[in-house]
């Protein structure tokens, strides 16, 4: 059978038994993406927490670790999956948020929607794994265990400009691999 799409489990974990994303009902449009390991995502709220900590304290060093731990609580986790997704070159797989994540556990995708490129399958840069952003708004550290359903991904085309010049340049990773300009 032609390949044309689908998951598979990327060279790290190779010799375990990780399950590859699935659809959990029969018209599902999303495949659920799991934790391949346990994840605490703190609160962003306790960034407040210490910053209050630190205005309480001239003390140079002290300024500065409780700067940085409040700037370490606002920074997104990258939560593993151990899955990479091969698809068609005009073909995108989107990684959106469940609607459980905010109603139930708080969670919300930093960047909105992930956009995972056809390229990215098996870069040299981390062999295409796909990982989740997330932040957790809640007042609580949140514990993710390895196999927790944390987002969903869609595979759908995509459309390019009418005569644009086609990039030339591989893609060697991912979360700013490009560049900014
Ligand atoms: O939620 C996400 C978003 C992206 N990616 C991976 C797949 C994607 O192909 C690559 C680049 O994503 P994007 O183009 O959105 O990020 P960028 O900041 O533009 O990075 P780059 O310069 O590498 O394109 O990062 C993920 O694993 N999860
Ligand atoms: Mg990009």
């Amino acid at each position: 059978m032609t390949k044309l799409r689908g998951f598979e489990v990327v060279k790290r974990f190779a010799d375990t038994d990780l399950p590859l994303p699935k659809r959990q009902t029969q018209q599902a449009a999303g495949y659920d993406l799991a934790a391949s390991e346990d994840f605490i995502v703190p609160s962003i709220w306790h960034h407040h927490f210490l910053s209050a900590l630190h205005s309480l304290f001239s003390d140079q060093t002290l300024d500065e670790k409780l700067h940085t731990a409040a700037d370490k609580a606002l920074k997104p986790v990258l939560v593993p999956t151990g899955i990479k997704a091969y698809m068609q070159p005009n073909e995108v797989l989107l990684l959106v948020n469940r609607s459980s994540g905010p109603l139930k556990r708080r969670l919300v995708l930093p960047n909105g929607i992930g956009v995972i490129d056809a390229d990215y399958y098996g870069n040299e840069g981390n062999d295409g794994e796909l990982f989740v952003q997330l932040i957790n708004y809640g007042l609580r550290p949140l514990t993710i265990k390895k196999g927790d359903r944390i987002a969903q991904a869609m595979f759908v085309p995509y459309l390019t400009a009418d005569n644009e010049t086609a990039p030339t340049a591989k893609r060697n990773g991912g979360f700013g691999s490009s560049g900014v300009q």
